[in-house]
């Protein structure tokens, strides 16, 4: 099939599905190696099959213990239910063909109202920390697993429908979701990792053509909205919470938490079973001593420092995009370091290190831009002792995930700063004045660094002239604040004439880390608003634009524009849970 072509075949069928006509967005497909129908996946059930399970099957809310799943089957309610948009980069990582998204029962299917082939669908149960408080059992509510594929390259992923209806864990919910909150997931997880992001992804978006009732702002007045559907695929839903509810259970539970570690490491890191003798560690224990640990004498400590680093690592490139996630609970934590749960995130307009799109985390901002990076290393330590409690890892092993949580994140962040100021070393003070600078003047994060790009150091510039590169994304300051960005201007081409890097080199360089195009709240929202009135050409469009970051797009330059008035009024750019 040619890239963007219109999915065919059954599609001819449904001339009026929207499958058949959206615009050439998907990452090319020509090239994959094996092109399946649905019917032909390749499932291997082995969280289902390896894990313990919970013995009832009745959906009431309940607790579940001793068991890591209940099966469940989906029970939305759904009435002529249509494909609003899908990835064809997610089909192919599953080797699905992607004229199967253009089939007649595809909307059926992917909303639960009809059983895939071979799936074998449970919800999973997992705890969490809420706010830095311990919830108990929370558990998949209304995520329900249709079980796990394993593709032409022997990799294993989870096909997931949230929405999909109640399960043990739905708690006092009503285990649905809306089309608002599905489009922003389903677009926000395409262009995570359209930027690089580590993240969970989104194979399609399906409304039910039922109304669910929600209670945006808390003030009493529920509005019925357009239920929806999204099929989130990754290679585990595994949470830190996934762990740490049986540990907080004890006793019977505790062998739970060894058993769900085996299953992690065997399926998910495969390397740590097979540690050589070199991986012997020291590190200093910060009082002035130091201390050896032994990586290879427990794979459970190794295992620790690895999802401490990946978490490190991912921490670090939200800071690098300005994303937010918004709700940083433990149970919102994926062991394999991938951004899980797109609620009320935000990227950043304007540069604000306390910025929180959560309403609900307004008086503390305890999960505010500036704050990702600590909490990140506090959910690490929570996971720790999860592990610790059921005696996988000792004291010393946690404080070693700790610290390499520590270097990590400060590797990796100031690498990314480096590159997106284009220079070949970290200069801390240069960007520690650049990003007061931006504070100060609420300087717009994204379009900032891509204009940087323009600067250049290898010709004679007046003074006055200085911050024209940067006009566009410095309109607003006022004639005081000239001379502060002057003088900064001033110092960072100076270095940049010593660091021997071209002009030309160095823009392709810094375009290739600073995106012209981030998925900010008005976009979201103008598409969410033409979603609501049936028409689905925004969502699509915007994928499309989302799909390629870091290209400039001629025709889309309206997609990098700073948001609107309108876009400031409550529930476009702050947002609370109430999905
Ligand atoms: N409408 C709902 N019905 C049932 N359970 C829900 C609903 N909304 C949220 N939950 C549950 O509340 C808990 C915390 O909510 P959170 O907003 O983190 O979840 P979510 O967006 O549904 O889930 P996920 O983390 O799977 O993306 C989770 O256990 C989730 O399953």
């Amino acid at each position: 099939m040619t890239t963007g072509s219109p999915p065919t075949t059954a599609a001819s069928a449904v001339s009026d599905d929207p499958a058949t006509d959206q615009p050439s967005n998907q990452t090319s497909t020509e090239n994959s190696r094996v092109k399946l129908k649905l019917e032909d996946l390749n499932w291997d059930h082995s969280f289902v099959r390896e894990l313990p399970g919970d013995s009832l099957t009745d959906i009431t809310s309940r607790e579940v213990l001793h068991a890591c799943y209940s099966r469940v089957s989906p029970s939305a309610e759904v009435e002529n239910p249509q494909l609003v948009v899908w990835s064809e980069s997610v089909a192919d990582i599953l080797d699905l063909d992607p004229k199967e998204f253009g089939r007649s029962d595809f909307p059926y299917l992917f909303s639960g109202a009809s059983s895939l082939k071979g799936g074998l669908s449970y919800a999973q149960c997992y705890g969490g920390h809420q706010f830095g408080v311990w919830a108990d059992q929370l558990g998949d509510g209304r995520a329900i697993t249709l079980g796990e594929i394993l593709n032409s390259k022997s990799e294993r992923w989870e096909l997931q429908l949230k929405g999909a209806g109640k399960t043990p864990y739905s708690r006092f919910a009503d285990g649905l979701a809306v089309l608002r909150s599905s489009i922003r997931e389903f677009l926000c997880s395409e262009a995570m990792h359209s930027l690089g992001i580590p993240t969970t992804r989104a194979l399609s978006l399906v409304t039910t053509g039922k109304l669910v009732s929600r209670d945006m702002f808390y003030d009493g007045n529920p509005k019925d909205e357009p239920g929806a559907i999204v099929c989130r695929v990754a290679q585990s839903f595994l949470r830190f919470g996934s762990f740490q509810i049986h540990a907080k259970r004890g006793k019977e539970d505790l062998e739970i938490v060894k058993t769900l570690a085996d299953y992690t490491i065997k399926h998910h890191f495969p390397h740590l079973e097979s540690m050589n003798k070199s991986d012997t560690l020291s590190f200093s224990t910060g009082d002035g001593n130091s201390d050896v640990v032994d990586l290879t004498s427990n794979k459970y400590a190794a295992w620790l420092v690895e999802v401490a680093e990946r978490t490190a690592s991912l921490i670090a490139k939200w800071q690098g995009v300005g994303f937010t996630h918004g709700v940083l609970n433990t149970d919102n934590m994926s062991v394999l370091g991938l951004t899980i749960d797109y609620g009320p995130f935000g990227f950043l307009d304007a540069f604000d290190p306390s910025f929180t799109p959560n309403t609900t985390d307004l008086p503390g901002r305890r999960y505010c831009f500036a704050e990702q990076p600590d909490i990140g290393s506090w959910n690490i330590g929570q996971f720790g002792l999860a592990l610790s409690t059921a005696q996988l890892i000792n004291k010393q092993e946690l404080n070693y995930a700790l610290e390499r949580y520590g270097s990590k994140f400060m590797d990796e962040y100031q690498a990314i700063m480096t590159k997106k100021v284009g220079l070949p070393r970290y200069n801390k003070e240069l960007i520690g004045e650049l990003l007061n600078n931006m504070a100060v003047d609420k300087v717009d994060y994204t379009n900032f660094f891509r204009l940087l790009s323009n600067i250049k150091s290898d010709s004679d510039v007046p003074d006055k002239e200085l911050l024209v590169p940067l006009k566009a994304a410095l309109l607003d300051i006022g004639r005081e604040r000239k001379e502060a960005w002057t003088s900064w201007v001033k110092r960072y081409r100076a270095e940049l004439s010593s660091s021997g890097i071209s002009d030309e080199e160095r823009k392709v360089s810094m375009n290739s880390v600073n995106p012209r195009y981030i998925l900010r709240n008005y976009l979201c929202q103008s598409a969410i608003d033409m979603a609501e009135q049936g028409d689905y050409e925004e969502v699509r469009r915007l994928l499309k634009v989302m799909e390629r970051p870091f290209d400039d797009q001629p025709g889309m330059e309206r997609y990098a524009r700073l948001p609107p008035a309108w876009a400031y009024r409550p529930g476009v750019c702050m947002l609370s849970c109430s999905s």
